[in-house]
């Protein structure tokens, strides 16, 4: 197919234009590209096609689009979604309706808290999980930094890719399930937030969360699964996010991740903050590596090239580092290895939680597929050891709390687990600011 590339210059109306000419051209679209700078929102839409010769995929045509920015990123794409979608629009509480972002007063996180409870009461009680308290010699009189990491289950791959064969499908209704997820960051209200598998970004997270303080970044997969799926929201991707009254944004990278040159499906997002109450800089970084068994040397040149990336953006580790992933891959697989021995010096957080802290521990994820049952560790936060040191971490599910159905569950709304951290710089040198 010969496409060309275009830029549409227009208030509105683009949408349509855009989607129509869409409708002509693809199977599938992503927004590479979503940036706004004076007063005007910009668009990259890649699209594609199938092209049943063996390739998985080709990018047809990509044209950027701009438009006024009173209609505001969230509905912007929410529309543009929409169009492409076809998906039903739905009901909602008072916060959790669409949320307008025109709509920008703070949220109480209680009040939303209690949203969510009454949308979740004719379910079980959400899991009871304590932070293990780590604590060596820290003696900061700064606040910790508590960074959570988790893949929270795209709507669209637990619908209709992940074959969780014994989740029954109500637990998966995303009207639900959404108030399970937010339930949790809730509960545990991290500084920073660090997702996978995030396909419902514009419509939800971004803003919701950044009612709640939070400025966020999304960066979705080029190709995401979620695409190929009916009534799917957009592509899922990595998110980042943290509280804007505890950190300055320094720099930020969205990161399409390499394999031995070529670029591949899987992103990472990297971004130095600044701490406003100490003035250190930190990096940190989300990720979510290439899927499934047979992938291991592909998984392993992703982490190489993050690794690379991450060595440019902390100055050969000047700056400490926070990365958050889900890995997919096993402590005993290369990447792993790659990650522990790096010049980078880093650790990986969950390790403190074993009784000689050198074990991982024993699953991140346990769910039950067509194939069988699998209980895997697959998610980590590698922290620089010499430069942060981890205060307290969450500690997992037990075996009997996750249940014979494995996840997710009614109780519990992903197949992985979240972790959370409490860090703290090592030395407070006096007077930095
Ligand atoms: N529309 C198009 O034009 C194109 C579509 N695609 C689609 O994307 C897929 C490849 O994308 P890629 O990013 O490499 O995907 P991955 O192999 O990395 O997996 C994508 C998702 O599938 C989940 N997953 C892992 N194992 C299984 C399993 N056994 N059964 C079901 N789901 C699983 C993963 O979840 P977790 O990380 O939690 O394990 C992950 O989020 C293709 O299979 C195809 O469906 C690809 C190219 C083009
Ligand atoms: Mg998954």
């Amino acid at each position: 197919m010969n496409c060309p590339s275009r830029k549409l210059e227009s208030g509105n109306s683009f949408i349509y234009s855009a989607s129509v000419e869409m409708a002509l051209y693809m199977t599938t679209a992503t927004i590479e590209l979503l940036v706004s700078v004076d007063s005007k929102v910009y668009l990259t839409v890649v699209l594609g096609e199938k092209s049943g010769k063996g390739a998985e995929c080709v990018t047809v045509i990509s044209f950027s689009v701009v438009c006024s920015m009173g209609t505001g990123t969230s509905r912007l794409y929410s529309a543009l979604a929409k169009t492409l979608n076809s998906s039903a629009a739905s009901q909602h509480p008072e916060y959790l309706v669409s949320p307008d972002p025109e709509h920008l007063e703070p949220i109480d996180p209680k009040e939303l808290l209690e949203e969510c409870r009454a949308v979740l009461h004719t379910r079980p009680p959400r899991y009871q999980r304590d932070f293990v308290d780590l604590r060596t010699d820290c003696s900061s009189t700064h606040p910790p930094i508590r960074v959570m990491q988790w893949n929270i289950l795209a709507q669209a791959l637990g619908e209709g890719k992940d074959n969780f064969v014994q989740c029954p499908v109500e637990a998966l209704k995303w009207e639900e399930r959404k108030c399970l997820i937010l339930e949790e960051i809730l509960a545990y209200q991290p500084d920073i937030l660090c997702l996978q598998e995030v396909d419902h970004y514009f419509d939800t997270f971004q803003p919701l969360l950044s009612r709640l303080g939070y400025q966020g970044t999304f960066f979705p997969k080029p190709w995401s699964p979620c695409l190929d799926v009916e009534h799917n929201n957009g592509p899922d991707g990595c998110a980042l996010f943290f509280l804007q009254n505890r950190f300055k944004l320094i720099n930020s990278a969205n990161i399409r991740l390499t394999a031995m040159t070529l670029k591949t499906n899987q992103v990472a997002i990297a971004q130095t903050l600044e701490c406003k109450e100490s003035g250190r800089q930190f990096c940190i970084a989300v990720t979510h590596l290439k899927a499934r068994t047979g992938w291991e040397r592909f998984r392993s040149a992703q982490g190489c090239d993050l690794l690379q990336n991450l060595q440019n953006i902390t100055q050969g580790a000047k700056i400490p580092l926070i990365v958050c992933g889900d890995f997919n891959a096993e402590p005993t697989e290369e990447v792993y290895k790659h990650f522990a021995s790096s010049s980078l010096n880093l650790n990986s957080a969950y390790k403190l939680l074993s009784a000689d802290g050198q074990s991982e521990p024993p699953y991140t994820t346990w769910k039950i597929r067509t194939s069988g049952e699998c209980r895997h560790t697959l998610d980590y936060i590698w922290y620089s050891k010499h430069a942060l040191n981890v205060r307290s971490a969450l500690d997992l599910l037990t075996e009997e709390q996750i249940g014979p159905n494995r996840l997710p569950s009614f109780n519990y709304p992903s197949d992985h687990l979240s972790l959370v951290c409490d860090f703290s710089f090592t030395e407070e040198p006096d007077g930095l600011l």
